[in-house]
Parts: C-alpha cells; sequence; structure tokens
C-alpha cells in the first residue's frame, strides 16, 4: 500500500489499527492487486462476499486507489521512454497529468444515492494524502451540468455513480463516453443488486461502453450473493476470477453478535402498540444512546408511521417529546434526503428514530444504531439481512439488535425465507413483561440508568450529545399502550390511510408467492389493517375493476366459490380467511413458541424496488458534500 493511503488508514482520519477478516483477504492480494493487467500473471477480477457493515468498502476502496496510482505512475514511465528519456521530472509530471485528466481511473456503482454519496466520502478521506485525487458523484436529481464541468476541469481518478444517471450521461455525452471507454477497473457495490432484473438493461448498456477483460478489472461485493447472482456475475468476470469468501458454509450474512427477533402480532390492532414498545424498549435498554431505524415496505406507510411515531411518541416514549423522529424515503427530494441521513449519521441525542423506505437498507453506514426494526415483509430475504446489517458495525461499542413486525398472514416469510437465520420469537406478551420490568427498574431510581456522561453532560466532554430526560414515573404509562387504538382512527387523514392501502395491496399482491398466500388472504389481509390497526370505520374502497388491474383472479377461491361476495367493502362481511383456519376458539390468544417455529397455528399446525436515483425532481441541486 502506497505510504499516503497507508497514513490515512492508520494515523488520519480513520485511525483504525486493525483490519477486518474482509479486508485482510483482499488487501492481502495487494500490489498485484493494483497491477496494470499487463504486467498482471493471472486474472484479477474478485468477487467477494463478507457480513453487513465489516468494512467491505475500504477493502474495495483501497486497491482502486493503490491502482489508479499505478497507471499513472506507469504513465509516466511512458513519456520518458516515448521521449527516449530517463529522467525528466517536469515529463514524467505532464504525462501522469495527461492521463488522469483523460481517462477514468474506476468506477464504482451503486443502487442509490445515499450510499454513492456515502463512498465518495470514504473515497475522499482514503485519499486525503493524495492532493492530486479526484472523486466524482453521478447520482440522479443532481446538477448534471455540475457533474460535467467538474469532469471536464478535473481528473478522474474514481467516479461513484447510481446507473441510471450514468447510463444518461454515456449515452449523450461523448467526453464521458470518451473518458470510460479506457477505465480499467469497474467496482459493483451491492452486487447482486445491481445484477438484478430492476437495473440489469442499465448494467448492460453501461457495461457495453467499458473496455472488456482483462483490460478491465471487475470487482463485485455483497453481504448476500446467492449461486443464482453468481452465475450471472460469471458473465463480467474473467474466467479463473477469485472467490472471498467471508461467510462460510452456513453462517449468517448479518454479523453474529447481532441478535434477531420477530413477533407476529396476534391481531392488526396490536401492531402499532408493539412497535411503539419496541421503541420504549430500546430506549430503557440503552439510556442516553437509542438510536432507532424502523423500516417499512412501501413510501406511503413510511410516511404514515412517521406521523404515528411522532403523534403518539411525544405522550408514550420513555424520552417523549425528546425523541427526534427523521423520516427518508424516495418520494422527498434529493436534498432533503441527502440532509436527513446526514443529520441521522451525527445524531447523538440519545433517543432518536429514522423512519425509512429501503432508500437506507443497503450499506448506508449509520453509526451507533441502536436496534433495526422490520415491519412488514422486506423486498426479498437479502434485503431482510442488509436492514439487519445497518445495526451493530464496525466498532464493537454497539452491540445492535433487530425485531421483525409480522401480521398474521405474513409468517410465511419466516417460515419459508429466513430458515436459515437465527431469528428467535418474542411475543406481544413476553415485551410488554420486560418493558414493564426496565419501567419499574426507570421509575426506582430515575437518572440511575443514565450513563454518567449524560448525568454530567453539561459540564463533561460530552458536549454533542444532550441530556436526555425520561418521563418519570414511566411504568403507568405503559397502560396507555393499549388505548391507542381509539385515538389513532381520529388522527390519521382518510385518504393518506386509502394511498397506503393501495400501496400495500400493490405490494404485497407481488409477493403471494413467497408468503404462500393467496391475494385474496392478502387483500383482506390490508383491510382488516386499516380498520384494526389504524382503527378506521370501514376499509377502503377498491373497484372489482381495480382489483382485476392487479390480477385478483385467485382461481382456487372462484372454483370453491367463495369469490365475489368477500371483495364487498363493508366490515361485517370483511372476515379475514385465515379466521376458521385452526383453532377458533383460541383465535385471538398469543402464538405458542411452536407455533412461532413451524410457522402455522392451531391444530393446522413489499415493487417496492423501484428506480429512485432516477426520479424526477423539480428542483435539482448539487448535494454531495464534495464540491
Ligand atoms: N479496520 C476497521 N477497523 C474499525 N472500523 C472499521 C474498519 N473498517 C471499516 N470500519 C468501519 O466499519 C463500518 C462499516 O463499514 P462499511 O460501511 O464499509 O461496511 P460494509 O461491509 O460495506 O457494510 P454493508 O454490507 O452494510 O454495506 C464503518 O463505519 C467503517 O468506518
Amino acid at each position: 500500500m502506497s505510504p499516503g493511503t497507508f497514513k490515512a488508514v492508520t494515523v488520519r482520519p480513520f485511525q483504525f489499527s486493525h483490519m477486518t477478516e474482509v479486508q485482510q483477504a483482499v488487501l492481502g492480494m495487494l500490489p498485484d492487486l493494483a497491477l496494470p493487467h499487463t504486467l498482471a500473471q493471472s486474472p484479477r477480477d474478485v468477487m467477494v462476499r463478507a457480513r453487513t457493515g465489516t468494512g467491505k468498502t475500504l477493502a474495495f476502496l483501497v486497491p482502486a486507489i493503490e491502482a489508479r496510482l499505478k497507471m499513472l505512475q506507469a504513465a509516466g514511465r511512458k513519456a520518458l521512454t516515448d521521449n527516449g528519456r530517463v529522467n525528466d521530472p517536469a515529463l514524467e509530471t505532464r504525462g501522469k497529468r495527461v492521463l488522469a485528466r483523460e481517462e477514468v481511473g474506476t468506477l464504482i456503482l451503486t443502487p442509490t444515492r445515499e450510499l454513492a454519496i456515502q463512498i465518495a466520502n470514504e473515497a475522499l478521506n482514503l485519499t486525503k494524502h493524495h492532493p492530486d485525487f479526484r472523486v466524482h458523484v453521478w447520482i440522479g436529481a443532481t446538477s448534471r451540468r455540475t457533474q460535467m464541468r467538474d469532469f471536464m476541469t478535473g481528473t478522474r481518478d474514481i467516479i461513484v455513480a447510481t446507473p441510471g444517471r450514468l447510463r444518461d450521461l454515456l449515452e449523450s455525452e461523448p467526453d464521458v463516453k470518451r473518458g470510460l471507454s479506457h477505465t480499467h477497473q469497474v467496482i459493483f457495490d451491492e452486487a447482486d443488486t445491481m445484477l438484478e432484473i430492476g437495473f440489469r438493461d442499465d448494467i448492460e448498456a453501461i457495461m457495453s461502453y467499458l473496455p472488456p477483460t482483462p483490460q478491465r478489472q471487475t470487482f463485485l461485493f455483497s453481504a448476500t450473493l446467492s449461486s443464482k447472482v453468481r452465475e450471472i456475475a460469471q458473465k463480467h468476470l474473467a474466467a479463473g476470477h477469485s472467490y472471498i469468501d467471508c461467510i462460510k458454509g452456513q453462517d449468517s450474512p448479518v454479523h453474529a453478535d447481532i441478535p434477531q427477533y420477530h413477533t407476529v402480532v396476534p391481531s392488526a390492532s396490536q401492531q402499532i402498540p408493539h412497535i411503539l414498545r419496541t421503541i420504549a424498549h430500546d430506549q430503557l435498554v440503552n439510556p442516553g444512546s437509542s438510536k432507532v431505524m424502523l423500516f417499512l415496505p412501501t413510501t406511503k406507510m413510511t410516511q404514515l408511521f412517521t406521523t404515528i411515531i411522532k403523534q403518539f411518541g411525544r405522550s408514550l416514549l420513555p424520552a417523549g417529546r425528546e425523541t427526534t423522529v427523521y423520516e427518508i424515503h424516495s418520494k422527498r427530494p434529493q436534498s432533503s434526503r441527502t440532509r436527513t441521513s446526514d443529520m441521522f449519521r451525527k445524531d447523538k441525542s440519545g433517543a432518536s428514530v429514522l423512519v425509512s423506505s429501503d432508500v437506507s437498507a443497503r450499506g448506508v453506514d449509520y453509526p451507533g444504531v441502536t436496534r433495526v426494526i422490520q415491519v412488514g415483509i422486506p423486498a426479498t430475504r437479502e434485503q431482510y439481512i442488509h436492514r439487519v446489517g445497518r445495526t451493530g458495525r464496525g466498532s464493537k461499542e454497539v452491540k445492535g439488535r433487530g425485531d421483525f413486525v409480522l401480521l398474521p398472514w405474513e409468517v410465511g416469510f419466516i417460515s419459508w425465507q429466513l430458515t436459515d437465520i437465527p431469528i428467535k420469537p418474542i411475543t406481544v406478551a413476553e415485551l410488554k413483561t420486560q418493558l414493564a420490568t426496565l419501567a419499574e427498574k426507570h421509575d426506582e431510581s430515575p437518572g440511575h440508568s443514565l450513563p454518567l456522561s449524560l448525568k454530567t453532560s453539561r459540564s463533561s466532554s460530552f458536549s454533542t450529545m444532550n441530556s436526555i430526560r425520561f418521563q418519570t414515573p414511566y411504568k403507568p404509562l405503559l397502560d396507555e399502550f393499549d388505548r391507542l387504538g381509539s385515538q389513532i382512527g381520529s388522527q390519521l387523514d382518510v385518504e393518506a390511510v386509502r394511498e397506503t392501502f393501495l400501496s400495500l395491496i400493490g405490494y404485497y399482491f407481488s409477493k403471494s408467492t413467497e408468503l404462500r398466500v393467496s391475494n385474496n388472504v392478502i387483500l383482506e389481509g390490508c383491510r382488516q389493517w386499516t380498520t384494526d390497526a389504524l382503527a378506521q370505520e370501514t376499509p377502503p374502497y377498491v373497484s372489482e375493476m381495480f382489483l382485476q388491474r392487479l390480477g385478483l383472479e385467485d382461481r382456487r377461491t372462484k372454483q370453491f366459490g367463495r369469490g365475489a361476495k368477500k371483495f364487498a367493502p363493508t366490515r361485517r362481511q370483511n372476515v379475514p380467511s385465515w379466521d376458521g383456519r385452526g383453532v377458533q376458539k383460541n383465535k385471538n390468544r398469543e402464538w405458542t413458541s411452536k407455533e412461532y417455529e413451524t410457522g402455522v397455528r392451531g391444530k393446522e399446525a413489499d415493487g417496492y424496488r423501484t428506480r429512485r436515483y432516477d426520479q424526477d425532481f423539480r428542483r435539482p441541486r448539487q448535494t454531495a458534500s464534495l464540491h
């Protein structure tokens, strides 16, 4: 590793003393990994699988920087030989500069804008002691003109891009096309997403502008690389490439230290109280350092839950009004997304919640997240893993925890999709008991549970941390959680509920195979959610025609003659189809541990990957903190 890069890693700004496993494996391949293809002995392409939060970014950025330095050195030397000189520093520098300004060094592709900005900032930090290095970020909803001006006037060492904007520039800007036609290194971060269907067209188009292997070196990095993705990946990698797998055998791709729990609420009416209790639990378990990420399956659901957490968290959470609630999803302008992301990253308030859609699920590094709560099923099993991976990252100071909250008809996701994930059940009643014990403890000696740094925060060195005061006594407030239902209904906008409902059926209908339930079950589950969880008088009306458009043609149901009547929008007829299965007299009881394990109750035992990066926002702004 060059002295400049080494200094950045070990002294300033990173001050890392040890390499993580993935860093040892990849950086152990230096200097060969960074050699130009003309000098390399064997294929330099690498596919890497390593757990979330274990430092993959640095593992691919260091070889990227080192490879660029080697290319520049080679260009300097070539300038000398071309002119028959042995020693001419000015000529050598000129040779380097020509290459640096004409050819792009490394292209890094990522699925989201937030991740692109984060990687670019990390690259800037790593090149702190290489003053001539330039890092460009090309993402949607930012000024193309600024991006092009920077590209035309500076060196082109590293470009971090989302596929939509990159393809757009490649297809419309000859200089970009020319610059990238010599790129010697391409890195796919979150490689499995990048090779998925939603991105595949863009990726194919982009790859057609880049040099072929072996001139092009290709790295693929992710925490999740299924065998199917690996098959697709072969196409972009050189034959004989290395595969580094830091998740050996059956080990979980989530960091081994992160405990994970799931709760199937017995009825939709318990969903919101349970989520608020889970946040309250985190605030009491991590007094003064609670930092929660709450993931929802759709944008509308994210908006709705932000309102709910803000509204009811004030009175029900231990930190009450002092809880800071952030909201991030693809419908927010990019400038606001970037600002929120920055604020949550730096948040040390001691009681904060980021309510998020999947824009924050992958790769984004928020230090100190104490808990990830997932409500409803994620788009894929991989997405579950990446979301949990937002907690327990990097240093081991914060252990983290994952909680997964499901409605009864969503349980199939655990039974069929998460079979190899070490996730334990926790019932609504168990969490209530744990919360009551913590609240009692707090009330006995309020303040004693706060760390010393907070008790003396005004005079201590923790000046950035606010002193959080918990509501005291807190235990009596716990009864209020069960009374939430009646209040929620009056606080919510009917149109917002309807839009959320529609977004949910659109999302869940595409998931029926994974959940192994029919679309009718999903429709009724969503309907009942609006009446039971959101306390609406009646579920939102949806026309037959709309349902047909969504493909609600459940042949089995129709065959048995139960279909048509069930769609009438009155509450009385809106009996969920799982009612009537299993043991009726126990239908309101909680799930037993056995039922949790099998996923079956009684005797019988989210298209939300939208192309966010290319949304057309009205007021485009340059947002990266790079220029
Ligand atoms: N050698 C190291 N020592 C200590 N901390 C490190 C080291 N390498 C990286 N980190 C820190 O660990 C955190 C996670 O790193 P990073 O974001 O690269 O993880 P990742 O493996 O890419 O995760 P994901 O799969 O979620 O994208 C960051 O805060 C980073 O600064």
